[in-house]
């Protein structure tokens, strides 16, 4: 599954009609998924307003309205004159069935299901005047919406509040970040016939799907041992951060790692998990963290002012590293590139500012445009973490699908690059290892849930969630299913 901008969603669309495909079928498949979610989600609903605007978002609306129309339903379709294409013929066969009242009748009293139809993909500004206060309208309704494509309005403010979104075709950024993502309610794919080929386009970013992860996960052969497995390195702490390498270790363990090291200034009173072997150092220098027994290392949690010296001195072992907090420096990151040491960095958007020299907010404002340069000038893997997400190597992108705010708490970080140095160590490529990671980790705290769950907890939830993942349990949130009436 890929995110479409809206500009390759309409490439695509024309190069299914170059390809021969009718457009015509595209909108009539398009309106009766939307149809069809709306019936399955309100059973019960009666009565519809349909809520449609010049564009094919409105045309697609239209060819809604007939459907439900002929399944029974009471409809009151409000739209404006003058379509175009598609949706005049969409019109012209929904006005042999039902009268088409104006936009300024608009009435949704009686309505017991809403559709917003008025604009998609198309919208290039904000909403104004009558549009803007149509859209205000349906919000003050309080009636369950269902939005055609997108909820009319987004990107910008004002924008329609949908109870469920029917993303048409493909995922769009309102399906995928915030704060579209929360104006959608519930989002459901609905494939309208348009050529697999065409929903496949390798130049844009990937969502991160159970069925493409669950190939990843590394199997574990009956005559695994400790040692076959993947061990971990872990290199950290600093007199003010004890906690940061012990969680590092602990997301290592229960992403399966055979055996996990952690080395720490001896100063530090860094308490390792029972299981891990302690490796506490004078010195970065000192000869036994080269001898350490690892295929992959975690270095920077919690390193504090020594982070860049420990990771200089990790460099050393020439392993595939992940490279996390104290470690993400431009001279450290840049002076594992130059060794040619595979490396991952899982930034979050302060440090990702620090790497760019630039400020928090150009980061946040757009995330994949910011990994992208950070795999670019750093020639690495880069995990930007926040909600969603996003990775980017040279060549390549990808948007996690799993994850919640409740996540935003002390150490979740940590236990993240643990689990992503186990699939190094395991033998995974950089890119398979952070994406596995990230899904993984994002899917435990899905499991937990809750506001005020725990870095500890999150890591104790990844064998759980792994587990589900392996056995093929997992759905992912487009085709989550429907929703009850509300
Ligand atoms: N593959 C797909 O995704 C398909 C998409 N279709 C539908 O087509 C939609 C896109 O249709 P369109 O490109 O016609 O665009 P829209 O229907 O989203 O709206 C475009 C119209 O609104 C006007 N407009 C833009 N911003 C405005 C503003 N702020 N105030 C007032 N008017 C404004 C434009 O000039 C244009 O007339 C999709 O969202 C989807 O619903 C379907 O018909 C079938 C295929
Ligand atoms: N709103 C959110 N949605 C999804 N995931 C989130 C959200 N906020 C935080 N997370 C996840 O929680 C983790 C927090 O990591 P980080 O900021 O490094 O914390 P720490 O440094 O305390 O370990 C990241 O994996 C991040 O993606
Ligand atoms: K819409």
């Amino acid at each position: 599954m890929r995110l479409f901008t809206p500009e390759a969603m309409r490439a695509a669309d024309a190069q299914a009609v170059e390809l021969g495909y009718p457009s015509l079928l595209l909108m009539e498949a398009a309106g009766r998924a939307v149809a069809e979610a709306a019936r399955a989600a309100w059973p019960e609903a009666e009565s519809y307003a349909v809520v449609a605007g010049k564009g094919n978002n409105g045309g697609d609306g239209l060819v809604a309205a007939r459907w439900l129309h002929l399944w029974g339903r009471e409809v009151r379709v409000y739209a404006p004159e003058g379509h175009r294409g598609d949706a005049a013929l969409a019109r012209a066969a929904l006005a042999a069935h039902l009268e088409i009242e104006p936009l300024e009748a608009v009435d949704l009293r009686e309505a017991d299901v809403v559709v917003d139809a008025l604009f998609g993909t198309g919208l290039t500004r904000p909403l104004e005047g009558a549009w803007a206060e149509l859209a205000e309208r349906i919000n003050a309704a309080d009636r369950p919406v269902v939005a055609v494509d997108v909820p009319s309005g987004l990107p910008y403010a004002p924008h329609v509040r949908a109870d469920l979104t029917v993303a048409l075709a493909g995922l769009k950024p309102d399906h995928v970040f915030y704060p579209g993502r929360s104006a959608c309610g519930r989002i459901q794919l609905a494939p309208i016939g348009l050529p697999p080929a065409l929903l496949e386009p390798r130049e844009l970013p990937e969502l991160l799907d159970p069925e493409t992860m669950r190939a990843l996960l590394p199997s574990r052969p009956g005559h695994a041992h400790k040692g076959s497995v993947g061990r971990v390195l872990v290199v950290g702490g600093a007199a003010e951060y004890t906690g940061a390498p012990a969680l590092a270790a602990l997301g290592a363990y229960r992403a399966g790692a055979g055996l996990v090291t952690v080395a720490y200034p001896s100063d530090a009173r860094v308490d390792p998990p029972l299981e891990a072997v302690r490796l506490p150092v004078s010195r970065w220098q000192d000869a036994r963290l080269f001898e350490a027994k690892a295929e992959a290392l975690a270095v920077g949690m919690g390193g504090g002012s020594g982070g860049g010296a420990a990771a200089r001195a990790a460099l050393k072992l020439k392993k595939p590293t992940v490279l996390d907090a104290d470690a993400l420096y431009p001279e450290v990151v840049k002076a594992y590139a130059a060794a040619a040491v595979p490396t991952v960095i899982t930034p979050h958007p302060g440090e990702a500012a620090r790497l760019l020299e630039t400020g928090v907010g150009t980061v946040v404002q757009d995330p994949l445009g910011s990994a992208c340069e950070l795999a670019r000038r750093f020639r690495t893997t880069a995990v930007l973490k926040g909600g969603p997400t996003v990775l980017c190597e040279p060549g390549r992108a990808a948007v996690n699908t799993t994850g919640n705010p409740a996540m935003a708490t002390g150490g979740a970080g940590d236990v993240l690059s643990g689990a992503i140095a186990a699939f190094l160590a395991a033998g995974l490529a950089p890119w398979d290892a952070a994406r596995l990671g990230v899904y993984l980790h994002g899917l435990a705290g899905d499991h937990l849930g809750r506001i005020g769950l725990t870095a500890h907890e999150l890591a104790e939830a990844l064998p759980v969630v792994r587990e589900k993942l392996e056995l093929g349990y997992l759905r992912p949130y487009w085709e989550a299913g429907l929703l009850s009436p509300r």
